[in-house]
């Protein structure tokens, strides 16, 4: 079963300048699964229309077409059911109030109605300590962390985390790393959006790409990486740099440069290149070392959206 799907669905806001209005399409005829018990990940650049799914997912905002449902149900008819199984970490969340920590959490587990150890929950996310004292003295990586300990309240099916990393240390990303695999190893569903892109590659099982309100990809890593190309390099160490090596390197289909530096022959070139260009070298010096590395996400991104990460 899938644990998100939207069919069709275009958002059009009323955008209301000082001078006159217009209309922006935020997602334009987006159909999107997400199965039961992966990791997806969704990618996209600012303005490309994540929050506003992510919104429509959780009733918060209304589509202007398409239907949605979540966990087999449908959002607009059914969103108490859909949230009583749902975690939510929302984007850009401003801790305010006199509240301490483990009183927010509190809260969450009454408003769930379950029977949650709140220390526990701090502790997943290292929040025990500061969780005495008022939110609004938190740090922006303190609420994201106590965000997320509310989020986990109940074991929910799904988890949606919108933007989880915003603010947080390499520390606490690494938390919210292993919480997101301890969670999907439990069996739930993890929906999250993110810019940075070293996060989503390591955990996500499938990554979709929203770009301009068009969800323009949707695959694995792997095969992200197979189909869009990008560029891999390829260092290769020999005793000595054959005379004509780099030329016969240079003629091989899908490499795009060859430079050499003493001994070393470096070789920027397409994923499938990469084998031949390894064994060229092996059949005309001895090679002592070989180091490649594969396109990363970003390249693959920037290849999608056209543009930067
Ligand atoms: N309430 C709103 N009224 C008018 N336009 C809106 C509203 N919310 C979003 N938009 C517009 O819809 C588009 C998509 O915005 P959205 O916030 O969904 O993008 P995003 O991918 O989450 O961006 P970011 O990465 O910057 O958070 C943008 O052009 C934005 O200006």
């Amino acid at each position: 079963m899938a644990a998100i799907e939207l069919r069709g669905v275009t958002k059009r806001y009323e955008r209301r300048g000082l001078r006159r209005s217009n209309v922006v399409t935020a997602l334009h005829d987006v159909d999107l699964a997400v199965e039961d018990g992966e990791v997806f990940g969704f990618l996209g650049p600012n303005g490309a229309g994540k929050s506003t799914a992510i919104d429509i997912m959780l009733d918060y905002v209304q589509p202007t077409s398409g239907a949605v449902r979540v966990l087999g149900h449908d959002v607009q008819t059914n969103s108490v059911a859909i949230r009583e199984r749902t975690g939510v970490l929302p984007d850009g969340y401003d801790a305010v109030g006199e509240r301490t920590g483990r009183e927010h959490v509190e809260l969450a587990i009454e408003a769930k109605g379950t029977n949650d150890n709140p220390d526990a929950l701090l502790e997943r996310v290292d929040m025990l300590g500061p969780d005495s004292y008022p939110v609004e003295q938190y740090s922006k990586g303190m609420a994201q962390r106590l965000m997320l300990a509310m989020a986990l309240v109940g074991e929910p099916d799904l988890l949606i985390l919108d933007e989880p990393s915003t603010g947080l240390d390499p520390n606490g990303a690494r938390t919210m790393r292993r919480i997101v695999r301890e969670e999907n190893d439990r069996g739930a569903t993890v929906f999250f959006s993110s810019h940075i892109l070293e996060q989503v590659e390591a955990v996500c099982d499938r990554v979709g790409i929203l770009d301009g309100g068009e969800l323009v990809t949707v695959d694995s890593i792997d095969r992200l990486r197979e189909t869009i190309g990008g560029t891999a390099r390829v260092t290769l160490e020999c005793s000595q740099v054959p005379n004509g090596a780099p030329d016969r390197i240079a003629a091989i289909d899908g490499v795009a440069s060859v430079e050499t530096n003493g001994t070393k022959i470096q070789v920027a070139c397409e994923n499938r290149a990469k084998a031949p260009v390894i064994a060229a070298c092996h059949d005309s010096a001895t090679v002592t070392n070989v180091s490649t590395t594969d396109p990363s996400l970003e390249d693959l991104f920037a290849t999608v959206t056209g543009g930067g990460a």
